[in-house]
């Protein structure tokens, strides 16, 4: 089974990913998904792209910890951490809107890669956090630096440095969800973009250049890499390795 599935509608691309059996963890092939939608999305026939999770249950549970938990030096975790925060900054600077419906849970990374996004609506009852302080490490995707641009200083450091998950109201309080939606998911989407998809290409990435312009003034890519090398010294510490270990082991994964 694909870990993604890329769907054209009418106006927009569609990227699923497809992992329900592990709540839509990322690895490698999903990495490769998303760089593939962000090839694909250049296309004149799509004005927007759309990221969501298969079934009920989780958007994305962050990195994928089976996958990930080999990587134990700086050097092994800067190589992944470097490789899906380029990934990421590709899709926050994307010339057109993006879009995360958040089908449900969202914890580590996967709240990475819907800040990524211009936009971030959720399923009532769906929880949320950046649980990697819980691991002992910090935010490696560029999530964090990413965050402190999008909710004001306060919101973004309470979400990051509770490390808790929130459910669907408090993250509306805070900015981080822009919009609630019950029951029908692609409707939801759709009355979400339906007026963007009505203006010109041109109009919309002509304002998503005008926040791109202030990141590039104020070196966010600078501040995402320094955010990379910190979480790849986190990683390697024996904390972030037992944490990681007795999730695996609960899960008898190991
Ligand atoms: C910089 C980003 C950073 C990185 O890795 O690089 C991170 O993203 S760190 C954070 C990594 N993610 C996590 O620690 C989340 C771990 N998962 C959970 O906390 C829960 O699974 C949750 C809250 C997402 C959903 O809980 P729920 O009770 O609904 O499901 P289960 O915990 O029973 O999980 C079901 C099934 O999925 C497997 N699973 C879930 N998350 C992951 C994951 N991130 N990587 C690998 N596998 C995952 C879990 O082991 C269960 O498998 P099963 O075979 O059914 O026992």
């Amino acid at each position: 089974m694909n870990s993604y599935i890329i769907e054209e509608k009418t106006g927009y691309l569609l990227f699923t990913i497809n992992r329900e059996d592990v709540r839509n963890a990322i690895n490698y092939d999903v990495m490769e998904g998303i760089e593939k939608l962000l090839d694909m999305g250049k296309d004149k026939a799509y004005k927007a792209l759309v990221i969501t999770g298969a079934g009920e249950s989780a958007f994305c549970s962050g990195g994928d910890l089976s996958a990930f938990h080999q990587l134990k030096t700086e050097n092994e975790s800067y190589q992944m951490l470097s490789k899906m925060s380029s990934i990421l900054y590709r899709l926050l600077t994307y010339p057109k809107p993006t879009l995360a419906i958040l089908n449900g849970s969202a914890v580590g990374g996967g709240c990475e890669l819907a800040s990524a996004c211009d936009f971030r609506i959720g399923r009532k009852g769906l929880k949320a956090g950046f649980i990697q302080g819980k691991l002992a490490i910090t935010t490696g995707w560029g999530g964090g630096s990413i965050l402190l641009e999008k909710l004001g200083i306060t919101n973004a450091l309470k979400l990051l440095m509770t490390a808790d998950l929130y459910d669907s109201e408090q993250l509306l309080a805070v900015g981080f969800l822009n919009e609630l939606y019950d029951g029908d998911q692609q409707q939801a989407c759709q009355l979400y973009i339906e007026k963007m998809l009505k203006l010109e290409t041109e109009v919309l990435s002509a304002y998503k250049k005008m926040v791109v312009r202030k990141w590039e003034e104020t070196n966010l890519q600078k501040r995402i890499q320094e955010e990379v090398s910190n979480c790849a010294k986190l990683w390697q510490s024996e904390a972030h390795h037992q944490k990681v270990t007795s999730f695996l082991l609960k899960n008898k994964k190991m």
